[in-house]
């Protein structure tokens, strides 16, 4: 990438050749602002990050992130389209170029849902948690972690595919630990680095001799997971209220009741976030799951027209019960009779008996 850049009156950058008008601001991270630029030459948007650098390690971590976005080229990790350093008044500022995505984080998703009193269907949480753990699956395979997942670094395709930002703190995935001096390093680093309501037990309080590796992304994996279930990090409240997110999560997470999702979503989500990470599943085992629940999983919206509101086994018994929600209107009757005939063959093998609500 080149290094030449000028600011022009006329509010255009310059980065490797190519001039970029700057259009609005976007948004603003904890280490950087983020503006709307478009290309002169393709008319193309793009995301420039700009990163204040305060010392020479802030300009090291700042090319960490362009060397790991150029690490990667996965359809659920966000691409580099390109990068410059400039030096001002002794300090230096990182710009990162970005393709543009529109519909912008998951998090705003989320929130515009939480405003419309709606809700997320199973499915199209299967399907941007398959794609999040994809990426994830990349970066896991070559050796590195991400370490700040969470839905606001997690910008969202029209079509949903999701994918990963901010690579800023990430690092190799295994972290052996080696004293108390060394404990404290990654505990001040995580502490800085690590967003506090989606951060790893094991993080808050790091052990004299341990092995941290990639299952910190599997826990921060089931807060994202939460947040798309329920509309809220399962710790943000604690963070708000001021209470210990510490101690909150040493405790097994609580799923509100009543839940409309299926148990097979909930279990996923209470074994994804196991205090203890040796309990915790690696991104293989979950991509399984998912893939199986999106096969079978009947508790979604369906296109027929009707909603499978939940499903669930009586204790001791092998029936099944079922509540189906049809819509209102009576054309729609003859489209629940196909859910519950889809259901019936679904499930015929495993179990004697479907009792109907
Ligand atoms: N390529 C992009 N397209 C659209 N919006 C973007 C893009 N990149 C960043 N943003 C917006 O800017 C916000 C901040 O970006 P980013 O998370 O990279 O900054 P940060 O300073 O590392 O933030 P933090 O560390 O607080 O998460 C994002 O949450 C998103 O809303």
């Amino acid at each position: 990438m080149g290094q030449t850049l000028c600011i022009c009156s006329r509010g255009s950058i310059t980065i490797d050749n190519k001039r970029y008008y700057f259009i609005q601001k976007l948004d603003e991270g904890g280490f950087s602002y983020v503006d709307l630029v478009e290309g002169v030459q393709d008319g193309r948007f793009y995301a420039l990050k700009r990163i204040l650098c305060h010392d020479r390690e802030g300009r090291q971590e700042a090319q960490t992130e362009v060397e790991m976005h150029r690490l990667f080229s996965h359809p659920n990790i966000l691409g580099l389209a390109g990068h410059t350093f400039i030096e001002r008044g002794g300090k230096s500022e990182a710009w990162i170029l970005l393709p543009y995505v529109q519909k912008g984080s998951l998090w705003s998703v989320l929130e515009k849902l939480r405003d419309k009193g709606s809700f997320m269907p199973e499915r199209r949480i299967l399907k941007v948690l398959q794609g999040i753990c994809s990426g994830l699956k990349a970066m896991h395979d070559r050796g590195y972690a991400h370490r700040d997942l969470k839905p606001t670094n997690v910008l969202l395709e029209e079509d949903d595919r999701p994918l990963l930002m901010d690579l800023g703190s990430m690092n190799r995935s295994r972290m052996e630990v080696k004293g108390t001096r060394e404990a404290m390093t990654v505990q001040d680093w995580a502490a800085q680095r690590c967003t506090i309501s989606y951060r790893a037990p094991e993080l808050f309080n790091v052990e004299s001799h341990c092995v941290i590796d990639d299952r910190t992304d599997i826990w921060s994996l089931g807060c994202v997971l939460y947040s798309m279930m329920f509309l809220e990090g399962p710790y943000d409240m604690v963070f708000q209220k001021g209470d210990s997110v510490a101690l909150a999560v040493q405790n097994p997470v609580t799923i509100p009741q009543p839940c409309s999702y299926s148990e097979s979503l909930q279990n996923l989500l209470s074994s994804i976030m196991g205090s203890n990470p040796q309990e915790r599943p690696d991104v293989n085992w979950i991509l399984d799951q998912i893939q199986d629940m999106t096969c079978s999983s009947p508790n979604t919206q369906t296109n027929m027209g009707s909603r499978v509101l939940h499903v669930g086994q009586s204790r001791g018994s092998r029936d099944l019960n079922v509540v189906l929600l049809s819509l209102a209107r009576p054309v729609d009757l003859r489209k629940t009779h196909s859910v519950c005939e889809h259901m019936q063959n679904l499930y015929s093998d495993k179990h004697q008996g479907i009792k109907w609500y």
